[in-house]
């Protein structure tokens, strides 16, 4: 078999980089200074580049490190050969162990996590090679603009020792609504997501109450990440029902979703109870959420992430998107998948208005009017910037951290902090 256009892969390099990021308050603590990402290059022997972006824990790296020692000599248009080869590779470094990210999410098989960058980066390839947009070699584009949420966090003012972050506290409602409305402002999201499962269930829900008023005819929807028992899901799905497009995550687990449904016509979403194609078939028999919400960084890459909406397509369930903190690598890949999905149908979430750093050269992925336009050039449609790659790589080495580690921070600042899951 021969790839004429894009030729064979030669080299390929992991990078990884660190970025700031502010202290975004969550279920398992809060955000470290700054956030570790891997940008993924794959070089043909036709000099071509291809991109992709992923976790950066220490685990994960090594996995990527050994996967990107046995792809040269590997055909870009073959994407089935190229899981082959994560598959080998892993079972033969790993025993083809699971992975952990961050402390929420585990998987059994960390063959689709590790899969995800070099598909992205085959598919960028491919697109360049053909003089077509990723989003033509997923189907083609059903939407031209790609709609975000503003993803809004409690938050502490600033770090401890470096001062004050330019959006301030986030605590009570009002400070919540002076957030939503600088997200509004700079962005024009029209869907707001608000993380929760850091305060009392009371507290959260006079925040939501207050975004509602504040901002009439805006999709609402809140995440507390599993920190309620069943009955306090059932309890704030009954008094938020009417406000809220979706409720996402409000207890962990199949069971625990699947009590809470039979209790509220309120949708139910999840990032958490089902990540991986084996959580499906039991979530689909215990009709435990309405909402799936994809993410191609977890579920193998782009075409992993269509054959999903394929998947909750078939069993009427509809589909939305998740995110971690990320680049614009991966906003890209997000923006050329969504467009190219035509049930994912709400607002995508995103954390890139945290961001101030990144590696691609500005321009092309602006947010007008709460959307992304999708990239029409070949590929991806974004530029590496090797300057800031180079710089944010320096971070990395220089910052002192080498896995995501929000409960550890927060208890070196927080002594006895415990993670709140289904604690209310
Ligand atoms: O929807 C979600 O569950 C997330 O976005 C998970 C993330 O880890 C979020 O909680 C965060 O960044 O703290
Ligand atoms: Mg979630």
């Amino acid at each position: 078999m021969s790839a004429p256009v894009a030729g064979r892969v030669s080299r390929v390099t992991v990078t990884p980089v660190a970025f700031r990021d502010p202290p975004l308050l969550n279920v398992v603590g809060v955000h470290q200074p700054y956030v570790l990402r891997a940008i993924v290059q794959v070089h043909t022997d036709e000099g071509l580049v291809g991109l992709g972006e992923t976790y950066a824990d220490q685990a994960h790296l090594d996995r990527l490190g050994a996967v990107a020692a046995a792809l040269p000599g590997a055909d870009v248009f073959d994407l089935y050969g190229l899981r082959r080869v994560v598959t080998e590779v892993l079972g033969a470094s790993t025993g083809g162990a699971g992975a952990s990210f961050g402390g929420m999410l585990e998987v059994s098989s960390a063959v689709d996590t590790v899969a995800s960058p070099f598909e992205v980066a085959l598919l960028d390839l491919q697109g360049k090679a053909l003089g077509r947009p990723v989003s033509d070699l997923l189907g083609g584009a059903v939407r031209e603009r790609v709609p975000y949420s503003a993803y809004l966090f409690y938050k502490w003012a600033g770090h401890p020792g470096y001062g004050e972050d330019t959006w301030g506290e986030g605590r009570t409602p009002e400070q919540m609504v002076a957030q939503a409305r600088r997200m509004v402002d700079e962005y024009g999201f029209t869907a707001i997501k608000l993380k929760g499962g850091v305060y009392e269930p009371r507290h959260e829900i006079e925040t939501v109450e207050a975004l509602a008023a504040a901002f009439p005819g805006h999709r609402l929807r809140i995440d507390p990440n599993g920190a309620w028992t069943v009955a306090t899901s059932i309890e704030v799905a009954g008094r938020l029902s009417g406000v809220l497009e979706y409720l996402e995550d409000p207890t962990p687990g199949i069971e625990g979703m699947a009590e809470v449904s039979r209790h509220t016509d309120l949708p139910l979403a999840t990032n958490m109870c089902v990540i991986a194609f084996e959580h499906l078939k039991p979530a689909v028999a215990a009709d435990a959420v309405q909402v799936v919400l994809s993410d191609h960084h977890l579920w193998g890459g782009l075409r992993r992430s269509a054959l999903l909406g394929g998947i909750c397509e078939t069993f009427g369930m509809g589909l939305s998107m998740h995110s971690n903190s990320h680049l614009g690598v991966s906003l890209a890949a997000m923006t050329h998948l969504a467009a190219a999905t035509p049930n994912l149908t709400y607002a995508c979430d995103t954390h890139y208005p945290w961001k101030t750093e990144d590696v691609v050269r500005p321009g092309v992925l602006e947010f007008r009017d709460g959307g992304v336009a999708v990239p029409s050039t070949p590929g991806l449609g974004v530029e590496l910037d090797e300057d800031a790659l180079a710089a944010l790589h320096e971070q990395y080495v220089t910052c002192g951290q080498r896995g995501r580690e929000d409960t550890a921070y927060m208890r070196s600042i927080v002594p006895g902090f415990t993670p709140n899951t289904a604690r209310w």
